[in-house]
């Protein structure tokens, strides 16, 4: 079975649990406090358990995988949902990049203990951002989801980097039909449904900064 190694947050490895709850693919999720971190940290940095000293971490049998995007596609394409041509997995990688940029942003916002002053900014960079994808989503009316008619990958961290920014601006996904369409599509497949609702899932925002 796998087993993923994260904090008891959302942060860069919720869609890869997102990934294995739709798919049903069984994980064991091993979390790691922060306070554990402190001891975790030093004592198995550069081991073969935390290669690079950072969190996530996927196991899979003897391969130990660091890395949120390359535990991702390595899920992916060991579980069919690269795309299926050349072209939709090309797709897939893009707009899976692009939600890095925009989970970048977002964290770049969230751990800012100022992020209260620095709204503006941030909503006008993550809207850049967003109205690209809009774009480009719907010139390929085709299909309903991001690369195809089912969900690749890219999906599912679209999904909660959507979802995340939802959370900190209520309708910054208001002008974004397609956009909306997916997140909402995504939010309701009945096994992320059941996900949600579940205590295997973790949902504390951050707290802002009153000073
Ligand atoms: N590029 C890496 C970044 C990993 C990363 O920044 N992990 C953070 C948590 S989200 C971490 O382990 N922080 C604790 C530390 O660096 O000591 C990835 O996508 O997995």
């Amino acid at each position: 079975m796998y087993q993923l190694v994260y904090f008891p947050i959302r942060g860069r490895a919720e869609h890869i649990r997102l990934f294995f709850e739709d798919l049903k693919i069984p994980y064991e999720s091993k979390v790691i406090t922060f306070e554990e971190w402190g001891k975790y940290k030093p004592e198995h940095s550069g081991t073969k358990e935390l290669p690079f000293g950072q969190l996530p971490v996927l196991r899979d049998d003897q391969l130990y995988l660091s890395q949120s995007g390359a535990i991702a596609r390595h899920l992916a394409r060991k579980h069919d949902k690269y795309g299926k041509t050349e072209e939709e997995k090309a797709l897939n990688d893009m707009l899976y990049d692009m939600t890095v940029d925009i989970h970048s942003i977002y964290l770049k916002h969230i751990y800012d203990p100022n992020r209260k002053d620095k709204m503006d900014t941030f909503v006008q960079e993550a809207k850049g951002k967003l109205e690209l994808v809009e774009k480009f989503v719907q010139r390929r009316t085709k299909s309903q989801y991001l690369v195809c008619d089912e969900p690749t990958l890219a999906d599912y961290y679209m999904y909660e980097v959507l979802d995340i920014l939802a959370r900190e601006v209520k309708t910054i996904l208001e002008s974004y039909p397609k956009l909306q369409a997916i997140h909402a599509q995504m939010k309701s497949r009945p096994n992320i449904a059941a996900y949600l609702k579940s205590e295997r899932r973790f949902d504390k925002p951050v707290p802002v900064s009153d000073s």
